[in-house]
């Protein structure tokens, strides 16, 4: 693992969408499409309000998310709905969006096709992961319903997940396909969660710290 740490929040988010966008380029130069992966929540937010106005060619460029709670699309707790509002604008509105949710009650109403979709899309060229303070990443959560297939060796691209502690369903790209990735970027604030990097990284079992199946590939940065 390497880990950045930086003088403020707002410098590590310019900093981040940076190399998130020359990362893409890069890749771009001697390919034809990249995939970009990304996550929900609170944290990501300043970083793509900068990235989505980065001078790359979006048109060959898939994003998706890395995991979404099971709303629909206009659920003020949907990801989705943040990355199409914060991300897949400006320059970044040419790009081609890989959905981990279709409107249906359940997750796995609509699993085989959304997972064909993925599954197009992999390789992840550029994977950007959030932390909780109880170190699950993605929507691996620690001893979470569906947790031990999430980290197998054979898991699908795709899986529901459930925990008692988050109000709806929730789709994870599995822990294989996160360690596939290229290059792996995990990003973090504060000490609560810095202490449980920490933690994570005293942890043998990822059934208790999900994060360490990612950890070894990741580049983890921090702000207080
Ligand atoms: O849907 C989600 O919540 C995410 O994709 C999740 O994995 C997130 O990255 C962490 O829970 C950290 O969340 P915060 O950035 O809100 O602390």
């Amino acid at each position: 693992m390497n880990f950045v740490e930086y003088a403020d929040r707002e410098m590590m988010m310019i900093d981040l969408a940076n190399k998130l966008a020359g990362e893409l380029n890069s890749h771009l130069m001697h390919e034809d499409t990249a995939t970009l992966a990304v996550p929900g929540g609170t944290t990501p937010g300043p970083i793509f309000d900068d990235l989505c106005a980065a001078r790359l060619d979006w048109g060959r460029v898939k994003v998706m998310l890395t995991d979404e709670r099971w709303v629909p699309g206009d659920s003020p707790r949907s990801n989705t709905k943040l990355i199409r509002e914060r991300l897949l604008v400006s320059r970044a509105s040419s790009a081609t969006y890989v959905p981990l949710y279709a409107d249906a009650p359940e997750p796995e109403d609509k699993l085989d096709a959304l997972r064909d979709s993925v599954a197009g899309a992999l390789p992840i060229t550029v994977l950007l992961l959030g932390m909780g303070d109880d170190m699950h990443t993605a929507s691996l959560f620690p001893h979470g319903d569906g947790l031990a297939e999430a980290l197998a060796s054979d898991a699908p691209v795709l899986l529901p997940v459930r925990t008692p502690d988050q109000p709806e369903a929730r789709v994870t790209l599995s822990a294989r396909v996160l360690k596939d990735a290229m290059s792996t970027h995990i990003v973090i604030t504060g000490a609560k969660k810095r202490e449980a990097l920490e933690r994570a990284r005293k942890e043998r079992d990822p059934m208790a710290a999900p994060v360490i199946s990612i950890l070894p590939e990741a580049t983890v940065h921090w702000a207080e």
